[in-house]
């Protein structure tokens, strides 16, 4: 439900598909979808396999373009990463239509030749008409499985982060070395910046690949899956950092989760996939009840309120919890 802008206090959405489906060899895996990402606010993708949650979250990062709807994108959005360390303020600029991404580079994209759209007016910018390095400025994407690439150090992956920011020539990135920096202590990499990121594990790469997002330094961060890999230390703490981002960095974050119970401590919103299409949307409690999960995954699960930290609890239960037998035989 879109708010009204007379009367919400919420700020404005930075990213929002609206109508949006997409199809892979012509057939609609995600059906006239509606999702709004805002500034200071993280919103949950979750669903079972296959509903949709990663082929629309890489519409919204523009890597894949969908057969019909819009892809709107604020034209400006104040952020801040002032409460983090050594961060600078950051405001969306002008739109310059310039050419590369870090985008283009990790995944192709999808607008490359889809014009400039710096002559259309408005709150908004059909996101799709955007130069990519326009568009990379303004939202990064930590897409699942990338690949290891070899002969470079973690220094060099999260630099790579940078190139939407430089000119020419790879200058006139004057925050570019803060950024790395930052970022690298962010995801708890800083130690290991000068290995070589072939010898690194997968929940280290993880952390790699996060951090080289963050030295996009973006106002919409979008996140697949990104716990995946890492042990629970880190997935605590990579949550914990999505949150500090939202709230005292102003970023609006999606993320695509599994877990329940992670979802349901870290959004604000959730959205619910289910066969492509989006079954429900709103802050958790209403969202997460037994009857709504039950009939999406089609097993059933039960909600209780964890009493440690207050926020909604799920349980699946399936066969092998009730086979007592073999625990009182
Ligand atoms: N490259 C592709 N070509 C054809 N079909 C695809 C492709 N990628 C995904 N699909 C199909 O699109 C649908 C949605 O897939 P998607 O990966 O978006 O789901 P998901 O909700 O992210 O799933 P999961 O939880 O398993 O990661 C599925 O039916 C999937 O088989």
């Amino acid at each position: 439900m879109t708010p009204d802008p007379a009367t919400s206090h919420e700020p404005a959405p930075a990213l929002v598909a609206d109508g949006v489906s997409i199809a892979y060899d012509g057939v609609d895996v995600v059906h006239d979808a509606r999702l709004e990402l805002r500034p200071g606010c993280v919103t949950a993708l979750i669903g079972p396999n296959g509903s949709g949650k990663s082929t629309l979250l890489r519409t919204l990062a523009r890597l894949q373009k969908p057969r019909s709807g819009r892809l709107s994108l604020a034209r400006e959005i104040e952020w801040s990463e002032d409460a983090l360390p050594g961060a600078a303020k950051s405001i969306f600029g002008p739109l310059d239509g310039a050419a590369a991404s870090a985008n283009d580079a990790n995944a192709g994209d999808a607008s490359a030749n889809a014009g400039d759209a710096s002559a259309s007016a408005g709150a908004t910018s059909d996101a799709f008409a955007l130069s990519p390095r326009d568009f990379a400025r303004r939202v990064a994407m930590l897409t699942q499985g990338r690949p290891t690439p070899s002969g470079l150090s973690v220094r060099d992956v999260v630099e790579f982060g940078r190139y939407p920011h430089r000119g020419r020539w790879g200058r006139g990135d004057a925050d570019g070395s803060a950024a790395v920096d930052r970022a690298l202590d962010l995801t708890g990499v800083a130690a290991l910046a000068d290995r070589g990121v072939d010898q690194l594990s997968g929940g280290q790469l993880q952390r790699v690949w996060l951090a080289s997002c963050l030295a996009q330094d973006t106002g919409v961060l979008l996140l697949d899956e990104p716990t995946t890999y890492l042990d629970l230390r880190y997935q605590v703490e990579l949550l914990d950092l999505v949150r500090e981002l939202a709230d005292d960095g102003g970023i609006a974050v999606g993320v695509v989760l599994h877990d329940l119970d992670q979802a349901a401590a870290l959004a604000d919103r959730i959205v619910v996939l289910s066969e492509g299409r989006v079954v429900a949307e709103g802050d958790p409690a209403s969202v997460l009840t037994p009857r709504l999960l039950s009939d999406v995954w089609g097993i059933r699960i039960d909600v209780d309120t964890d009493p440690t930290t207050g926020h909604l609890r799920t349980r699946a239960i399936g066969r092998h919890h009730t086979r007592t037998e073999r625990l009182h035989p």
